[in-house]
């Protein structure tokens, strides 16, 4: 049985050492390296603290602006319906998304990287959809400039953390350094009281990086640890092939300073299964209104995703292609069967 302790909380790791190339601060580099292997090998979660990199003030406002879009009438909300562009891009009211089946208890507001001759008759190739909330555009936009370049920090401490030669780096980079990102924004009512389900299904993230920053609200995020011989005490909302797992739910309540950040499914790739993406989900009974504000920093469209050679396992993974992978996932997340269905 696995006891409660460090084991149990998620690691923190800081990225300042990678924001300058000072020779002096070479060995801090490589503990961040190192540190961010161990994460990704025995977790797949870890905080990451970005305090050298943005002011704290800065995601602030963005949960307070996400909060005054969610607080506009439903009718205001609903004219920026996913439905008027690509079924990926916009507004999805609470209960529309699911998750294994289930609704999920949120609403929320997706963005995506732009498109050079947008088509909205294309999976995933319409326009965004902006709120007219005074300021809402220009920050989210500041913001995900500054995840984009972050991503690609942290994409390169992690390559030197798992041991990629030179050569290697140089493809990954090349595979990531067009983003199809995804800025997402989250609004959680609180669950009834009488409510048994969850406010975001268990799942893996399927992409590549995860930069979750959360308004302060505790005990929403719950996070996966596979612990062998550990009962799981509550299967809510896990997916079925998850079943047999065991292992425990841990809170990731927010750090100021930090964002949470997880890794995707491209990872498994590209690691050859040694870097796990883990499941995670939302349970969010307090009496707040919950806002968080995930940035999926994510590979090229057009990237080909597949082990690296000094990665390789028997039997090895199948190489994707990044966008088709994509648009199969966005297909799967909304209920009713005339939506996603590319
Ligand atoms: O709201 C959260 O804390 C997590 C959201 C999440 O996991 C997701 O959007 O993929
Ligand atoms: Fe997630």
């Amino acid at each position: 049985m696995a006891s409660a302790g460090t084991l149990d909380t998620l690691p923190i790791i800081d990225i300042a050492p990678f924001l300058n190339s000072d020779p002096a601060d070479a060995d801090k580099r490589a503990a961040t390296s190192a540190a961010l292997h161990a994460a990704c090998v025995e977790y797949g979660f870890f905080y990451l603290n970005i305090d050298a990199y943005v002011d704290r003030a800065e995601p602030e406002e963005l949960t307070r602006l996400g909060k005054e879009f969610f607080l506009l009438p439903q009718e205001e909300k609903n004219k920026l319906a996913l439905s008027n562009q690509d079924y990926a891009r916009g507004y999805a009211k609470l209960n529309e998304n699911v998750t294994s089946g289930k609704a999920d208890a949120h609403e929320g507001l997706d963005l995506y990287r732009p498109v050079t001759n947008p088509d909205k008759t294309k999976p995933v190739w319409g326009e965004n959809q902006w709120p007219e909330v005074p300021g809402f555009r220009e920050k989210y936009e500041i913001w995900v400039e500054k995840m984009k370049a972050l991503g690609l920090i942290l994409m390169e401490a992690m390559s030197i953390g798992l041991g990629l030669t030179r050569e290697e780096w140089n493809d990954l980079r090349s595979q990531v350094d067009d983003s199809f990102w995804v800025m997402r924004v989250i609004g959680y009512p609180p669950l009834p009281k009488d409510h048994d389900g969850v406010s975001c299904g268990a799942h893996k993230d399927y992409g590549c990086l995860t930069f979750l920053y959360t308004d302060p609200t505790r005990s929403a995020l719950q996070v996966f640890l596979r612990r062998p011989g550990t009962t799981v005490m509550d299967k809510t909302g896990l997916p079925l092939e998850q079943g047999t797992e065991e292992g425990i739910w841990i809170n990731a309540d927010p750090i100021p300073g930090c964002v949470v950040c997880n890794i995707g499914e491209m990872w498994e790739i590209w690691t050859d299964g040694l870097y796990r993406s883990t499941l995670h989900r939302v349970v969010h009974r307090g009496s707040n209104y919950r806002v968080s504000v995930p940035f999926f920093f994510e590979p090229n469209f057009d990237a080909l995703v597949k082990p690296f050679e000094s990665q390789k396992t028997t039997p090895t993974r199948k190489a994707i292609v990044y966008g088709d992978f994509l648009v199969s996932k966005v297909g799967n997340n909304f209920a009713d069967p005339g939506k996603g269905k590319y």
